[in-house]
């Protein structure tokens, strides 16, 4: 297998192919088929992909092999998201490199905002200056400090958001989701995302850490909400979709 997968059964794969020679041959030369095909429809997928602009491969690089930066397909995936959803004002929860709030910026219009939070100050100071290397850059308003505040704030003043992006500490969500619906933080007919709701498949497959139990709880949470609609796509770390029911639910 070429790279970490976020699925754990192609991490169980990987190990299975640790363990090739014990198989007698036929078994092994599935193994090879299936690993490779695992590895086809990754790198088909990626090269089916628009490639992104030159300003996000070097966000992308800045970021190094960190697991927290969005990829080329999930940033490309929020940038096809962002213009079918004809989003202006977006709110991105947990900024790191920019990856995620550049490729949103470049699909709204220049009077469009991305308002990002982030907790670190050293932090911001990197990404505003890969950002400002970017046309689309100035698009985007970082605010430091933890997220809960800068939500409570941009709600006090009556500020909503058409598209809502929640990608930082994962104890605080329910909090953070609290204030997007409670304070109509997220605008009529706008749409939120949660990333990494599978959380390396730890959510479903054992009792994980004490970050996969706070995502578990904040799925579960959601899904006792009857008031929206809600959609789990498993793209990278899993991507939760959530919208207010009456905004998806026709009338008949
Ligand atoms: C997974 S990274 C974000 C990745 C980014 N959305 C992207 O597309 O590349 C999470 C970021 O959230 C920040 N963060 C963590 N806790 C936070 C908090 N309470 N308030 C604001 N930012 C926070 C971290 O410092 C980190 O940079």
């Amino acid at each position: 297998m070429s790279s970490f997968s976020y699925d754990p059964a192609i991490r169980k794969l990987d190990e299975l192919m640790k363990m090739k020679h014990l198989l007698p041959k036929e078994a092994a030369d599935m193994l090879d088929t299936v690993s490779s095909l695992v590895d086809k429809r990754e790198s088909y997928c990626k090269q089916m992909t628009t490639e992104e602009s030159p300003a996000l491969t070097k966000i992308r690089k800045a970021a190094g092999s960190s697991r927290m930066t969005t990829d080329q397909l999930e940033g490309q995936f929020l940038k096809t998201l962002v213009s079918m959803t004809r989003a202006k004002k977006i709110l991105e929860v947990g900024l790191f490199f920019g990856h995620g709030a550049l490729a949103m910026a470049e699909a709204i219009p220049a009077d469009g905002i991305v308002v990002s939070c982030e907790i670190g100050a050293e932090q911001v100071e990197k990404t505003q200056k890969l950002l400002d290397q970017s046309p689309h850059g100035k698009k985007i308003k970082i605010k430091q400090g933890p997220a809960k505040d800068t939500l409570l704030k941009l709600a006090e003043e009556g500020d909503t958001f058409d598209f809502i992006f929640i990608d930082a500490d994962k104890q605080s969500q329910e909090d953070y989701y609290k204030i997007i619906f409670g304070k109509q933080l997220l605008a009529p007919r706008g749409t939120l995302v949660v990333d990494n709701a599978l959380f390396y498949g730890e959510t479903y497959d054992t009792e994980g850490t004490y970050k996969a139990h706070d995502v578990r709880k904040f799925n579960e949470f959601v899904v006792k909400d009857e008031t929206v609609h809600r959609v789990l796509i498993p793209v990278r770390d899993g991507m939760l979709f959530i919208r207010r029911l009456e905004d998806v639910e026709a009338s008949s």
